[in-house]
């Protein structure tokens, strides 16, 4: 069952391929993570599988019906470009965005008021857009678009502009909805978001997906690297060292072979090495990441400064 499936989705702008032959597969109830720098497509092929847009080519389906636009009301979107009536109250904003999406504005008024309580903001339930803070306004527009209590939620790069509370705030939200069976699908150019909310995930570059699957998937790509440290720094146990391997003092770093690590072990006992310390590390996802798109479009990425996210 897929929340979303899309085939060759082809996107241009004036001869230039935005999206360009995109293939997806959204499962229902998943987490699902758009990676990709500015510029590689995600708005597009956001908006082309919501049906914002039509695509140039290729087939695409919205919670089964190949006219996504009919599911609006089971969507719920946050567009890149935030923007809120300022002068609306809080509360009249989340029960507005709904009315749009088909519930009723009393409704939504209840909803929102609840929805505020529940994040700590019923105090600023009746103040108007304008009085409240970036991040709250943006948290009330994230309300504005889960009142309705949508089976898909689609959010374009959601974390920007967020502090690291908002943001451990929003992951929350995103983490409380899937658990409810709700599909979650967002566009990121952090990759560490990501790694920490998503099951799955897809790779886009200059409009063309280069991976599409487990975030496990991505990082089995790589094998594992070890970290050793010995007492000794020779003896017979030195040939159990991958050719590749680097030395530095007593420290040995080198890839786990793919006989495992017992072997290995064995050798390094047996031989009298004398081990101080040893780590086997599993890539992360920003490893896989180069691995999987090159350098140079991970460079492009934006990672977060320093205590930005928790
Ligand atoms: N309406 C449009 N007309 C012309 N070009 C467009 C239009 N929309 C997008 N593009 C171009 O398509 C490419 C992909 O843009 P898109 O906004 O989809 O990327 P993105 O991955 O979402 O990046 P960002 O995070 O910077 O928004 C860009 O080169 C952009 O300039």
């Amino acid at each position: 069952m897929y929340a979303i499936e899309a085939q060759g989705i082809v996107k241009q702008f004036d001869g230039f391929r935005a999206v360009d032959g995109v293939d997806l597969k959204v499962p229902v109830g998943s987490i699902y993570g758009i990676l990709g720098p500015n510029g590689a497509g995600k708005t597009t092929m956001l908006r082309t599988l919501l049906g914002i847009i039509d695509p140039d080519a290729g087939v695409r389906t919205l919670l089964g019906s190949d006219r996504p636009i009919t599911q609006s009301r089971n969507v719920g979107y946050l567009p890149e470009e935030r923007g809120l009536y300022q002068s609306m109250r809080a509360v009249d904003t989340i029960a507005f965005m709904g009315a749009l999406r088909g519930l009723s504005l009393k409704e939504g008024k209840e909803k929102g008021r609840a929805l505020l309580e529940e994040a700590g903001l019923g105090y600023a339930a009746d103040r108007q857009i304008r009085q409240l803070s970036k991040g709250m306004a943006q948290t009330v527009q994230l309300m504005g678009t889960i009142v309705h209590d949508p089976k898909l939620i689609v959010l374009d790069e959601p974390f920007s502009g967020l502090d690291a509370l908002n943001q451990a705030k929003l992951e929350k939200m995103i983490r409380a909805q899937a658990a409810r069976g709700v599909t979650v699908i967002f566009s990121t150019h952090v990759i560490a978001h990501a790694e920490r909310l998503c099951e799955r995930i897809a790779i886009i570059a200059k409009g063309k997906i280069s991976f599409d699957g487990l975030v496990s998937e991505a990082r089995d790509r790589l094998r594992p690297q070890v970290h050793l440290e010995t007492e000794t720094l020779d003896g017979i146990w030195r040939k159990a060292l991958p050719a590749d391997t680097r030395a530095e003092g007593h420290w040995w770093h080198f890839t786990l072979p793919e006989t495992g690590v017992e072997p290995l072990l064995t050798a390094l006992v047996e031989g009298k090495a004398g081990i101080k310390s040893l780590s086997i590390e599993r890539p992360g996802l920003h490893d896989a990441f180069v691995a999987i798109a090159g350098e140079s479009v991970a460079a492009e990425m934006d990672e977060p400064i320093a205590g930005e996210t928790l």
